[in-house]
């Protein structure tokens, strides 16, 4: 096939060669402690990079978290630029975990910043926030989708404190009854199935987050019906430091397991520089064996 993927069908194609496992890349002032890195801009560098090479022989999904590297301003944020780009260089898709949200204009801009091809924080997909109304959000949906990147929605997030939102019931508009996290899903698996060549792509481009820690079901997440077509990529927090078992993973998940991104940052960067590489390698392992 020629012509640009979909982010969507990237997604599916390293599912299929690499794994659904996704390296959070958060540099925490303890960890770089532990690494031998200070507690500076370069320090986060240097962590990132290393956690780069590690997973680009392992896995084929990473997700740095912009808040440990905005904590070194300017430089922090020149030293993500260039994790990301050698993380997408070597291969790996790459999640910016920014959870960004406004309107209008405003988002936009979010949008173009870290999705906007030639864009020096380019990214593969970002995360997003939708509580000012999945409209609100229209167009950073639109800007991924002509640039064939993806976004994933917070939906059911893996915090206990989340629940409250998440879990209450809209009144008004035209998914009223659903809670908030299953109007998010429903309006992104709608946005999915809208697209001109939905037909043709395995996964949408447009994913949500479902924390594994969350009973989702009461968050009224179905997980139980055939799968939606395309199919929901998923990305998933919350397995290892949050406490979900990997070994739940079925149980969790159900009939949205094939969209699932299994993403854990402290559990494995928690191994250090020297074992990182086998950390990742082995835990590769232990998702393909719990999601096959
Ligand atoms: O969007 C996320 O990645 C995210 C959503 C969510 O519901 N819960 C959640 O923990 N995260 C992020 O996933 C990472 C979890 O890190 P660990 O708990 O160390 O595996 C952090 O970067 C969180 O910000």
């Amino acid at each position: 096939m020629s012509g640009p993927t979909s982010f969507g069908d990237r997604l599916d194609a390293v599912f299929a060669t690499r794994g659904r496992l996704c390296v959070g890349i958060d540099p925490h002032a303890s960890l770089l402690s532990e690494w031998g890195q200070s507690d500076s801009a370069e320090g986060v560098r240097e962590f990132g990079l290393r956690v780069v090479e590690a997973a680009a022989n392992h896995t084929g999904i990473v997700k740095p978290q912009v808040a440990f590297f905005e904590r070194h301003g300017a430089a922090g944020y020149a030293a993500l630029e260039r994790i990301i780009r050698e993380a997408r260089a070597a291969g790996l898709l790459v999640i910016a975990d920014v959870k960004r949200g406004d309107i209008g204009s405003s988002v936009e801009a979010y949008g173009e910043a870290w999705l906007r091809p030639g864009s020096p924080l380019e990214a593969d997909a970002m995360t997003i926030s939708a509580y000012q109304g999945l409209g609100s959000i229209e167009s950073v949906l639109v800007a991924a989708e002509s640039a064939n990147k993806g976004l994933f929605v917070l939906a059911a997030t893996s915090n206990p404190e989340a629940a409250a939102i998440q879990r209450a019931v809209l009144q008004q508009s035209s998914r009223a009854g659903s809670t908030v996290a299953q109007a998010i899903t429903s309006g992104v698996i709608a946005w999915n199935e809208g697209r001109a060549d939905a037909a043709t792509r395995s996964f949408g481009s447009v994913g949500v987050v479902l924390g594994a820690t969350n009973e989702l079901s009461l968050a009224g997440i179905d997980t139980e019906s055939e799968p939606s077509r395309p199919g929901l990529p998923v990305l998933a927090p919350g397995f290892g430091y949050q406490g979900a078992e990997l070994s739940d993973f079925r149980r969790i998940y159900g009939a949205l397991g094939p969209g699932v991104i299994v993403s854990e940052s402290r559990s494995i960067l928690g191994a250090g520089p020297d074992g990182i590489a086998d950390a990742i390698a082995r835990r590769a392992d232990e998702v393909g064996a719990a999601s096959a």
